[in-house]
């Protein structure tokens, strides 16, 4: 449950973005930072964990912290349909239409489990397919990026009041450096297609980060490409796709297309993806020519 009344306007110190997609990532951000008190009590008493249906590790600051979650978001933006993982994993998957909110209360359960802080709470609005609004908060790290219109970041703790923070940072992606690029990588889940992606590319750098922090990376000028032909879900995606957006950057399903959301047929599991910090890189870098976007 929450434990103090959260507001969802937009921090003072943003006054001069006033948009409704990001009064709206603020909305999520207080409510991901709120989410995560939840969440660090969980991994202070240390997490007990099962396996869920399709064997991926769950522990009780999953289900939690998507309690309150879920709660705040009813109350922030009432009516619109809501997939959140732990729901999902028990068979409670919304009718959605074209607008709906994904939530995964942590993200990089492995890496929570293997408590080296490299987790997220995501929330994010889906509009006609795109991940419009998003907020991302690495707990243990105490850092949030969020972003509706404008992308944003800033350093806070669990529980922490957004109006208190002096100013967020606004973000914004770079180009890629001509000595070569720095990508992102999963920590924990690596697989021979991206090896054969990154063969293709001039690499300065390789690093490693688990859950939705490769999107906030790149989305803060830090990396360039973030390659994934691995597994994920669209929870995992949404809200550091959205914010990696709004920073100037993009997501690519591996035709080159949108990634696209709300892929019921297949039961909201992303295809392989590549992000990018820049459209205009992944023009010029992307290997397969009739690949590149359109
Ligand atoms: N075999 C698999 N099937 C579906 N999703 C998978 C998967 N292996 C990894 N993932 C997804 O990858 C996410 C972790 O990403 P990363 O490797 O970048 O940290 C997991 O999120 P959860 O930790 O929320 O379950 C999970 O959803
Ligand atoms: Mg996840």
């Amino acid at each position: 449950m929450a434990q103090t009344q959260l507001t969802y306007e937009l921090p003072a110190s943003l006054e001069s973005w006033r948009s409704d997609y990001n009064a709206l990532a603020a909305g999520f951000a207080r409510i991901a930072v709120a989410a995560g008190v939840v969440v660090m009590r969980v991994y202070a008493s240390g997490a007990k964990m099962r396996l869920k249906a399709d064997s991926s590790p769950v522990c009780e600051a999953d289900e939690l912290a998507e309690a309150l979650i879920l709660e705040e978001l009813r109350r922030f933006v009432p009516g619109i349909p809501i997939l959140a993982e732990e729901a999902a994993a028990r068979g409670d998957k919304p009718t959605l239409d074209g607008r709906f909110l994904l939530v995964d209360p942590v993200d990089g359960t492995k890496e929570f489990l293997g408590r080296n802080g490299e987790f997220t709470v995501n929330i994010a609005l889906v509009e006609n397919g795109v991940a419009r609004v998003g907020a991302v908060y690495a707990p243990a790290l105490n850092k949030l990026w969020f972003a509706g219109d404008n992308a944003f970041a800033c350093a806070i703790e669990p529980g922490g009041d957004l109006d208190l923070v002096p100013a967020p940072t606004e973000l914004r992606t770079r180009a890629a450096p001509a000595g070569g690029l720095v990508v992102m990588a999963s920590r924990s889940h690596a697989d021979p297609q991206t090896e054969e992606f990154l063969a293709t590319l001039q690499i300065a750098e390789r690093r490693t980060a688990g859950s939705s922090l490769k999107f906030c990376a790149l989305a803060e000028g830090q990396a360039d490409v973030y390659p994934r032909f691995g597994p994920t879900m669209e929870w995992d995606t949404a809200a550091g796709d959205a914010v990696l957006r709004s920073a100037g950057g993009v997501v690519l399903s591996v035709e080159g297309g949108d990634l696209g959301y709300g892929k019921r047929a297949a039961d909201f599991r992303n295809g392989g993806f590549v992000a990018w910090g820049r459209r205009s890189d992944a023009e010029r870098l992307s290997p397969h020519p009739d690949r590149r976007p359109s």
